[in-house]
């Protein structure tokens, strides 16, 4: 780590008033898919100390699936989904059982949020989350926060907590999100299949290089490895959050990140951060909703900041109303942007092609010249 390194993330540190821990499948469960009792004991010890310094804690746990094979006393993971869900069902209350056993121990209250995909792509749900976290925060809980595994379906779901945790440290604003796994950090190659590998202390840009480095899980029981922890760092950076990889079953592990001692990777937020408006259309909506533009559109797009009008729209995919997020594609069929429609679907398919002075005279009113406007538009790629 260079001088100035050591200088931005010490500085960071020694500020954080609000973090993100994340508990990962590979750090709260044995090898036999069952709960790590003294594990996630040691770990709640040390979330309740950072929560004495006067940080507040939000916890993004795994486990659900794990604690339910326990308590039904099965040999092995189930397969089938609906048992998945069945196990997740009973295993999400033992789960959050044994956390607030532990925290009240440390005179701690915790308050349970299961979380879709669907509560954050609909802004108002978003907004009412984040009041949830707030309100919980401000009376000094803990907030235990675990995908809703019992019911959700593909579509709506996160599929790691990988994920969720970042979307749950923008949404909360935090300073920082820790990633506790079963491994030290990002390394430049996989640790399991490269014994030479070295890890990477500091990462001030999160480019390709790194993307590079992140290859899937290690165990069975874990989801996504080091490709869906990397993500998470993008998303969290994009939206002014650092983050650190650490390994969960390292002695005080939690207490030597708030120390500012050289453990772990950490993750540098990004200088330009989207603001909070900008981050949720990027990230935390899942758009079905597509619209594919011309090479002209693409280029004041990316190039030029510019608002999209009607007369680069080459087709629609989808049906939906104004005020919707959409997914902007090119003409490659390569997802560039996303943005907030003025007009809805049946409406976009009549003007598209057309220049926007001709509006008015297509659907009978116009309420506007750009189909989305660059306030409400968010690119994805360079
Ligand atoms: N470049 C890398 N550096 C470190 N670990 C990596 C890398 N590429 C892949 N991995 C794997 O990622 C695993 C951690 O992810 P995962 O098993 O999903 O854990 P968790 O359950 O904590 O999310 C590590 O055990 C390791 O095998
Ligand atoms: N929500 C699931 C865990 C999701 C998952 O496996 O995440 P992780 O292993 O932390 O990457 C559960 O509680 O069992």
């Amino acid at each position: 780590m260079t001088e100035s390194e050591v200088k931005s993330k010490e500085l960071h540190i020694s500020n954080i008033k609000r973090i993100v821990v994340k508990v990962g499948t590979s750090t709260l469960t044995h090898s036999t898919g069952l709960l790590n009792l003294s594990r996630i004991e040691n770990i709640v010890r040390q979330l309740a100390d950072i929560h004495n310094r006067g940080v507040e804690v939000v916890l993004v746990t795994s486990g659900a699936i794990g604690a339910g094979v326990g308590k039904l006393g099965l040999d092995e993971r189930p397969k089938t989904i609906p048992e998945k869900q069945a196990a997740a069902a009973i295993g999400q209350g033992v789960l959050l059982h044994m956390y607030s056993k532990f925290f009240s121990e440390y005179g701690k209250i915790t308050g349970q949020i299961l979380l879709t995909r669907d509560d954050m792509a609909d802004r108002n749900r978003f907004l009412n989350a984040s009041n949830t976290f707030t309100a919980l925060l401000d009376k000094g809980v803990i907030p235990v926060v675990n995908e809703n595994d019992a019911t959700v379906v593909d579509e709506i779901k996160f599929g790691d907590n990988d994920t969720l945790s970042a979307m749950v440290a923008s949404l909360v604003n935090a300073d920082l999100l820790v990633l506790l796994t079963d491994i030290d950090g990002l390394y430049d190659s996989n640790p399991k299949e490269n014994k030479d590998a070295k890890r990477i202390e500091y990462v001030g840009k999160i480019d390709e290089s790194i993307d590079h480095m992140a290859k899937g899980a290690g165990s069975k029981l874990g989801t996504g490895g080091m490709i869906t922890k990397i993500k998470a760092c993008k998303i969290a950076s994009f939206s002014g959050v650092c983050t650190v990889i650490a390994n969960g079953s390292e002695d005080n592990i939690l207490n030597k990140i708030m120390d500012g001692e050289e453990v772990g990777t950490f993750f540098q937020k990004t200088e330009e951060t989207l603001k909070a408006k900008k981050h949720w259309m990027a990230f935390v909506t899942n758009p079905t909703n597509k619209i594919y533009i011309d090479d002209g559109a693409q280029r004041a797009l990316l190039e030029n900041r510019k608002s999209l009008l009607p007369a680069g729209i080459v087709k629609v995919d989808g049906q939906f109303g104004k005020g919707e997020v959409l997914a902007i594609f090119n003409m490659n069929n390569e997802e560039i942007a996303h943005g907030v429609t003025n007009y809805n679907s049946t409406h976009i398919d009549m003007i598209k092609g057309i220049d926007s002075s001709e509006i008015e005279r297509i659907l009978g009113y116009k309420d506007y010249d750009e189909v989305i406007h660059a306030n409400n538009l968010v690119v994805l790629r360079k």
